[in-house]
C-alpha cells in the first residue's frame, strides 16, 4: 500500500559567484573548452529514440562569434510530428498510472544532477549557444531550472492534497486530479534554458505526455537538458523533442484531436497565431485545449521625485542591459523626474558606455551579443530611426557591429514625447527609452504610461515617499504581473516572485507555481455514499 509521503522541502538553489580562483570557474572553463570543440548534431527524440529530422539543415552558432558552429539540426517534418504524437499517446497510460512519488523522484533527481555533475555543462551550453555571461547562465540554466523542478514537486503535492473540506453525514467526497486527456504541446523560447526545461516538465509532472519544440537558437542547451532528463529516468515517450522552426510540427499537432494544451513562452504574435489556430479548429478537439502562454513585455521603471538616485541608476543599468536586454522582464522604458535626472544623467551615460561587451567566454564582460541576425537587424533599424526623429536624442550607445558577432551596444535614447513607439513596441534588446518629466507631473505621467503599451509584464517604482509608493502600487495594479518597489524589474525567483503577466503579455499562469500546474490537470469530483437510500419518496410527501 502507498504511504502518504512528503518530498524534501524546496529551498532556492544558491548562486555560485565564478569569482577568479573559485572552483566553479575552473570547472566552467573546462566545459566551455569541451563544448566549443565539439560539433554536434541535434537529433529529434521520439519515444526515446534519437533520430535525425528529415527537413532542412539549420546551423547552431555562437551569437558572439557567428562563424563558430556548435552543431546542426534538421527541421522536424510532418512525419516526425506524427511519430511524436504516436509516441506521446502510447506512453500516456503507463505514465499517468505511475505513482506520483515516482514522477516526483525523476524531477528531484534531475534537479540534483543539475545542481551537481551537470551544472557547468548546461551553464557552458547556455553561454555558448545563447551568449549569456557566466552569472546570467548560472541564474538561469542552473539555479532557476533547479528551482522549477524542486518547487514544482512541492506545489504539485499541495494540489494533490487539496481535497473537499465538507462531507455530509454518510458521504466521502474526494478530488481526483487527473492529467489532461491527450498530449501537451510545449513550445519554448531562445532566451531562458530554465523556461525551456520547465515548459515540458511541468505538464509531465502532472501526469501528461508532451511534445516539446525548442527554439533552434537554444538547441544546444535543449538537447543537453533532454539528455539530463533521460539520465534522471524520464521514460521514453513522455517528453518527445522535435527540433526546428516548428512550422511543419504545428501543421500536425495544432489541429490534432488529442491536443489537450499548449504551454508556450515566446513572442506575442506567435502566441496569438497559435491561439487563433486553436480557435479555427475548435470543433475538432476531444476536449478544449488549455492555452497557457507567457509572451512579450514593454517593462517600465518609474521614478518619483523622492527616488534614491543611485538605486535608480543601478536599476536602469542592470534592469535594461543584463543579458543584452533579452529578458521579457527587461526595462525598456523609464520615466524620470527632472530633479533626479540631473543627478544621474552623466553617471548613467558614463556607466553605460563603460559596460564591456564581447565573447562571453572572456569572463570579464558584462554583456554578450544579441541572439541572431534577425534581432541584430531589428535593433539597427530602431537605432537608425533615432537619428531622423526630432524628439529623440541618442545619449549612450547606438553602435552596432555584426562582423564577428551580433553586437549592439547598450543604448539609451531620451524622448521628449512619451507617445513615441519606443514606449510601446517591444524590441527585445539593449535599448532603453527615457522620458524626463517635470517633478510636479508625476501623477499625469504614471496615468499616461499605465496603458500606453499593450503589455503588462513587469515594472518598477523607485521612490522613498511611502504615499507615492502606495499610490503607484494602486494605480499600476494591472500594468504589471510582477511589480517591484525600489528594485530592477528583472530576476524573479521561483517560490518568491511567481512570474508572468497579463494583457498582451500572456495568460499570467505563473511559471513554477501551483496555478500553472493546475492548468495541466482536469479534476474529477468523486462522491461516495456509504449507505444509499432505499426509498425514493421524500419525508414531506407524508
Ligand atoms: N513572458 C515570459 O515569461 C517570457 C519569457 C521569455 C521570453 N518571452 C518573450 O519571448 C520573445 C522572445 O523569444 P523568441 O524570439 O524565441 O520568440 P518567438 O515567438 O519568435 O519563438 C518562440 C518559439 O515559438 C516557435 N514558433 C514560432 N512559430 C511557431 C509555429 N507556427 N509553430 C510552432 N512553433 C513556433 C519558435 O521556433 C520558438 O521555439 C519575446 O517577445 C519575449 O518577451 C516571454
Ligand atoms: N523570469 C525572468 C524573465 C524571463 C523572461 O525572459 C526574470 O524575472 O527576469
Amino acid at each position: 500500500m502507498d504511504a502518504i509521503t512528503f518530498p524534501p522541502a524546496p529551498t532556492n538553489e544558491p548562486n555560485l559567484t565564478y569569482a577568479p580562483g573559485s572552483p566553479e570557474r575552473e570547472d566552467l572553463v573546462v566545459e566551455l573548452a569541451l563544448l566549443e570543440k565539439e560539433q554536434r548534431s541535434f537529433p529529434a527524440v521520439i519515444g526515446g529514440e534519437h533520430r535525425e529530422g528529415g527537413g532542412a539543415e539549420i546551423k547552431v552558432v555562437q551569437p558572439h562569434d557567428h562563424q563558430h558552429v556548435l552543431g546542426t539540426l534538421r527541421n522536424s517534418t510532418t512525419a516526425d510530428a506524427e511519430a511524436a504524437v504516436k509516441a506521446a499517446t502510447a506512453a500516456a497510460p503507463d505514465w499517468r498510472a505511475m505513482p506520483f512519488d515516482e514522477r516526483c523522484a525523476i524531477l528531484l533527481k534531475a534537479a540534483d544532477l543539475l545542481a551537481g555533475p551537470w551544472r557547468q555543462r548546461l551553464n557552458a551550453a547556455t553561454m555558448l549557444g545563447q551568449s549569456k555571461t557566466a552569472f546570467q547562465a548560472e541564474i538561469d540554466a542552473a539555479c532557476e531550472l533547479i528551482d522549477f523542478w524542486r518547487f514544482n514537486v512541492h506545489y504539485a503535492k499541495q494540489i494533490l492534497t487539496d481535497q473537499p473540506i465538507a462531507n455530509s453525514p454518510g458521504i466521502w467526497n474526494r478530488t481526483d486530479h487527473r492529467p489532461l486527456e491527450g498530449f501537451v504541446y510545449a513550445i519554448t523560447p531562445f532566451n531562458f534554458t530554465a523556461i525551456a526545461g520547465n515548459l515540458p516538465t511541468a505538464p509531465a509532472l502532472m501526469g501528461n505526455t508532451v511534445i516539446w519544440k525548442p527554439s533552434p537558437t537554444q538547441q544546444l542547451a535543449a538537447s543537453l537538458t533532454m539528455e539530463l532528463l533521460e539520465e534522471a529516468g524520464m521514460p521514453p515517450g513522455v517528453i518527445n523533442m522535435l527540433p526546428g522552426d516548428g512550422l511543419d510540427v504545428s501543421k500536425v499537432v495544432m489541429p490534432h484531436r488529442d491536443l489537450a494544451g499548449i504551454h508556450f513562452t515566446g513572442s506575442t504574435p506567435t502566441f496569438q497565431h497559435l491561439w487563433r489556430t486553436i480557435g479555427e479548429n475548435i470543433q475538432g478537439y476531444r476536449t478544449y485545449p488549455r492555452i497557457v502562454g507567457e509572451t512579450g513585455g514593454k517593462d517600465f521603471i518609474v521614478a518619483h521625485p523622492s527616488a534614491d538616485p543611485d538605486a535608480l541608476r543601478v536599476a536602469m543599468i542592470r534592469g535594461s542591459f543584463e543579458y543584452q536586454g533579452q529578458k521579457c522582464s527587461a526595462a525598456s522604458r523609464a520615466y524620470v523626474p527632472r530633479s533626479v535626472w540631473v543627478k544621474i544623467k552623466d553617471q548613467l551615460i558614463a556607466d553605460t558606455d563603460a559596460l564591456s561587451m564581447g565573447d562571453v567566454t572572456d569572463l570579464s564582460h558584462f554583456m554578450g551579443a544579441v541572439i541572431d541576425e534577425r534581432a541584430f537587424a531589428k535593433h539597427e533599424k530602431a537605432i537608425g530611426r533615432v537619428q531622423g526623429t526630432d524628439h529623440l536624442s541618442l545619449l549612450a550607445g547606438g553602435q552596432t557591429d555584426d562582423s564577428v558577432g551580433y553586437f549592439v551596444r547598450p543604448t539609451i535614447v531620451e524622448s521628449t514625447d512619451p507617445t513615441d513607439q519606443m514606449f510601446s513596441d517591444e524590441y527585445f534588446g539593449p535599448i532603453l527609452a527615457v522620458h524626463v518629466y517635470e517633478d510636479d507631473h508625476f501623477e499625469q505621467v504614471v496615468e499616461q504610461m499605465e496603458s500606453f503599451a499593450p503589455y503588462a509584464l513587469t515594472g518598477a517604482i523607485i521612490a522613498q515617499d511611502r504615499a507615492a509608493i502606495a499610490w503607484a502600487r494602486k494605480t499600476l495594479r494591472f500594468a504589471a504581473g510582477n511589480f517591484y518597489i525600489n528594485d530592477k524589474p528583472t530576476g524573479a525567483v521561483v517560490g518568491q516572485q511567481p512570474f508572468g503577466g497579463g494583457r498582451a503579455s500572456g495568460t499570467n499562469d505563473k511559471a513554477g507555481a501551483a496555478v500553472n500546474l493546475l492548468r495541466w490537470t482536469s479534476p474529477r469530483s468523486i462522491k461516495e455514499t456509504f449507505v444509499p437510500p432505499k426509498d425514493h419518496r421524500y419525508p414531506h410527501m407524508g
